[in-house]
């Protein structure tokens, strides 16, 4: 036997075992190595074998060589090529059916399972309705069903795929009926034999009738007893059945509701909807630009190079005709090279694309262009773009592996925020500075216009500092997000349940972070027309977050300059080089009043609270006067002067130091000769009140399992008060000279202006946690505010409040009430929700408890009318009650029924 017989035989051996992807075998050094000869011997023999037909060759480095047959079979396939660019090249062409639609396993995967459904279903299918845009693929999908059932052995190998385009026959229905079912002979003049229709030779098979809109309402109710039945008369014969069981696919490219007798959509139980190529990922964009300039590539044999600049307008242009009319347009612009160029290898170059496209580029992008953007790039390069993600996909694959990690490894909130917004630094800093990214549309300008209203709008809603240039660096993203919208929804719709998971932390954890966020977001998505995902909320809310907040032992620096980004150029600057964000700055209009300014510190402090100590660092003598007018303060605020980098680094370094502010203060001026001003806060101690509407007792036994929920000691008093008196005084009471009362808890709301109420129900239903720990956070670090929630979840259960609040037995007081709850549902007729009936639950055994002790209400002010006008709902309570009067021997006196009422 001949060394290049042998070498052949040798090969099938080695095909026969071939597992893809396991190449090394298969190179000709490695044939060479096993018959002892050299390397370039065994390539001369293999690539004879191969001009043969014999040998597949694979021009991957190194290359490789296949058996043919065996690779056929282990392929099942029937390759058309001797020679392929790569293993994904070779691959490619052997993808069955569905695969060779580029998007199946991605934007087409749920359109493709209905698909096979409709192909799949017994005895045989169910029609189908493509409906999509021009130039979608809807032919495409159609042909790939019928070659599914092929695969699937659902249909014979003999059986037929047939199409007709109902709009070649708009004006000529009797021909399509004519055509679709066939003629008897003598059926009209000119009809001398008879004649199968579409139908008849479709039997077993697939018709496709595309463009079904424009079959006539007659001829569509001709079908009607076919798609029930599968069974039609020919033209000219109303007596003879016919049979067939053609599948039927159509196809329109018009509203199906429109278009279609609503008697023809019925019987169509399968309709799907195709999308437009601007709907579909960046990356299947890509992959079909690869794949079309690949298949020009294989067949002119001739390599093909494309500009950076050709690549982007083929990309970025926003096709009508979609697929099509990009396959027309690459087809084009290859014809156009051809033309006049004729070398081994093609150039494409931006003005070899077709007019229209070049057209449509802005004339920026064109004009501008240098040698850089027309630098040739091998198409098989294209595949490395197609598969490496974009930098917001990457961003969002890194956040949540970053979650994924510091969940698994325990790490506290704080943690995982602090990594997971060094990220999106990362990715600000990547769109600020990137050349091969850039930003080619020219909206960047229009939407930070826009989102600088946005913001303003915003921020004042929630007296909420953005600076100027973080605004910039949102508008950037946002214009990245636009351009990856349809991939990062496709992401997002792979981890649904991840990005809930972490949105509602996100929403739990820094509730007014988020609001800001969902605003900015929600105001963008409508201004720019593109619906952005949720993930965005949560990375704009990391954005937004302060993690630097309880450094500095509350002492923080704030610059305030006119002008559109001094004061956080300034800001930056300093934080930058004291290597730690020290000092906000807050941008001003030129014009804004000193009382506008006031109100931005005001509202700055609040947002900050608590803090110790405030540096204000100003740009003209003229501000000075705002320290005569900040009135709310209850911090210490340093004002100084003319502020430059220089001053902010100085004091930035005193406030690391930990000096206080007079100390600042007299740094400052001592080196700078600056005026500065000392404004003493009053101080007033943050406090929380607990009230009961019906006793001291309940509030000050509130009061203690707050307490007791603490893990330690804090700056804020919680503190037993008179529910009476609040009522009576409102914000006038002494307790609020006293305190700066943050939030009431009680069983009944006093209803103070501007402080906020926290029901003990909704605290025992567990859903308002988190307007308590808005309050105690700021005293607490992340571990100890996770020990606190969960100690408040064990303190406030129903029945710990019950025993705490009582001295009762809490299980069989919280069955009376059940029965007393049940009583009052079905004689008012009403369903009482759980955090009533938790209130419920509460207050009957406080009240029992009092009633025991004879520390009942007797009376309250307008009994007297409410008795008259609620005779028969007091009565009803009253009855309700009467197993729990017997039980514990007492009688609910009138005023707590009014109480009770009111309540339900
Ligand atoms: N997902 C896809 N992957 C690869 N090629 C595709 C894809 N979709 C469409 N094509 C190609 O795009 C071209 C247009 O597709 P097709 O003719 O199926 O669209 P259509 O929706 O039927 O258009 P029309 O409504 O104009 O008849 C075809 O050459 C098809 O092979």
């Amino acid at each position: 036997m001949d060394i290049k017989t042998s070498l052949a035989k040798e090969l099938k051996k080695r095909c026969t075992t071939l597992k893809i992807g396991e190449d090394e075998r298969f190179s000709a050094a490695s044939l060479a190595n096993a018959f002892q000869i050299s390397r370039n011997t065994a390539s001369q023999y293999l690539n004879e074998l191969v001009k043969k037909g014999n040998v597949v060759k694979i021009n991957s480095r190194p290359v490789y060589f296949f058996h043919r047959q065996v690779l056929e079979e282990k392929l099942d396939t029937t390759l058309e090529n001797s020679v392929y660019e790569s293993m994904e090249d070779l691959m490619r062409t052997t993808k069955r059916d569905f695969e060779k639609m580029i998007g199946y396993n991605g934007s087409l995967r749920a359109l493709i399972s209905h698909c096979q459904a409709a192909v799949t279903y017994p005895d045989h299918g169910l029609p189908i309705l493509i409906y999509g845009p021009t130039g979608t693929g809807k032919s495409m999908l159609a042909h790939l069903m019928y070659e599914y059932g092929i695969h699937q052995g659902i249909l014979d190998k003999k059986s037929k795929f047939i199409a007709l385009n109902c709009s070649e026959y708009a004006n000529n229905p009797e021909l399509l009926t004519d055509n679709l079912f066939g003629h008897v002979k003598g059926a009209y003049t000119g009809a001398e034999n008879e004649q199968a229709g579409l139908i008849q030779l479709a039997d077993q098979g697939v018709l496709f009738l595309d463009e079904v809109h424009c079959l006539k309402a007659e001829c569509q109710e001709k079908l009607f007893q076919f798609m029930d039945k599968g069974i039609y008369h020919k033209v000219g014969d109303n007596e003879n059945w016919y049979r067939s069981s053609c599948r039927l696919i159509f196809a329109t490219t018009e509203d199906p509701q429109q278009a279609l007798l609503k008697t023809m959509l019925r019987r169509i139980p399968i309709v799907i909807s195709i999308p437009s190529l601007q709907q579909r990922p960046q990356v299947e964009k890509i992959e079909l630009i690869y794949t079309m300039l690949m298949m020009e590539r294989n067949h002119l044999k001739q390599d093909v190079y494309i500009s950076n600049l050709a690549y982007q307008a083929l990309l970025d242009h926003e096709y009508r005709g979609n697929i099509g009319e990009l396959q027309n347009a690459i087809r084009a612009t290859v014809a156009n090279v051809l033309v006049h160029q004729g070398q081994n290898a093609l150039r494409i170059r931006l003005l070899d694309l077709p007019e229209y496209l070049f057209e449509s580029m802005n004339t920026l992008q064109t004009k501008n262009y240098d040698q850089e953007d027309e630098a040739m790039i091998p198409i098989t390069d294209l595949n490395k773009d197609r598969k490496s993600k974009t930098p917001l996909l990457q961003l969002y694959d890194r956040l949540l592996e970053t979650y994924h990690t510091c969940q698994s490894e325990g790490e506290d909130y704080h943690q995982i925020i602090t990594r997971c917004k060094y990220l999106i630094q990362n990715f600000f800093d990547l769109l600020f500075f990137r050349q091969k990214y850039r930003s080619i549309s020219s909206n960047e300008d229009y939407l930070l216009k826009m989102l600088d209203k946005i913001c303003s709008i915003v921020m004042n809603r929630y007296s909420f500092t953005v600076p100027n240039n973080q605004i910039k660096i949102y508008s950037k993203a946002f214009v990245e997000y636009s351009k990856n919208a349809t991939d990062a929804m496709l992401w997002q719709s792979f981890h649904s349940q991840e990005v809930q998971a972490i949105q509602s932390v996100m929403q739990e954890q820094y509730a007014r972070d988020y609001s800001v966020a969902s605003e900015i977001v929600d105001n963008a998505s409508l201004n720019l027309d593109i619906k952005m995902d949720d993930f965005m909320r949560v990375i704009m809310t990391l954005a937004l977050i302060d993690t630097e907040k309880e450094e500095n032992n509350g002492r923080v620096g704030l610059i305030l300059c006119h002008g559109y980004s001094t004061a956080s150029s300034i800001a930056d600057t300093a934080n930058h080089l004291l290597g730690e964000h020290i000092f906000d700055g807050i941008d001003m209009e030129l014009k804004i009043s000193i009382d506008k300014i006031v109100q931005l510190v005001e509202d700055y402090l609040k947002r900050k609270s608590p803090i110790q100590e405030l540096i204000l660092l100003v740009d003209m003598g003229s501000l000075e006067a705002i320290y005569k007018k900040i009135h709310l303060s209850n911090c210490n605020i340093g004002l100084i002067n003319y502020v430059s980098t220089a001053t902010a680094l100085e004091v930035g370094h005193a406030i690391q130091h930990g000096k206080v502010v007079q100390e600042i203060l007299r740094d400052v001026k001592n080196s700078f000769y600056l005026s500065t001003h000392f404004i003493e806060g009053v101080r007033k101690e943050d406090a929380i009140l607990t009230l009961c509407a019906t006793g001291f007792g309940v509030a000050k036994k509130i009061s203690e399992l707050l307490k007791s929920a603490l893990p330690k000691p804090v700056a804020m008093d919680i503190i037993p008060y008179d529910y009476q008196s609040i009522l009576d005084h409102g914000k006038e009471d002494a307790i609020f000279s006293q305190y700066n009362i943050r939030l009431i808890v009680g069983t009944l709301d006093p209803c103070v202006e501007g402080v906020e109420y926290l029901s003990l129900e909704s605290l025992v239903a567990s859903d308002s946690i988190q307007a308590l720990m808005k309050h105690v956070s700021p005293y607490l670090n992340a571990k100890e505010q996770n020990l606190f929630e969960q100690n408040i979840m064990k303190n406030f259960t129903l029945s710990n409040i019950v025993n705490h609040l009582t001295i009762l037995n809490a299980e069989k007081v919280i069955d009376d009430v059940e029965d007393f709850v049940a009583q009052v549902e079905r004689a008012l007729h009403k369903t009482i929700d759980a955090t009533v009936r938790m209130g419920l639950y509460v207050h009957i055994s406080c009240l029992i408890e009092r009633l025991m002790l004879r520390q009942g209400i007797e009376n309250v002010e307008g009994i007297q009318e409410f008795k008259a006008k609620n005779k028969e709902r007091m009565d009803i309570v009253r009855q309700a009650f009467s197993g729990i009067e017997m039980h514990y021997s007492v009688e609910i006196p009138d005023p707590e029924i009014m109480y009770i009422l009111n309540y339900l």
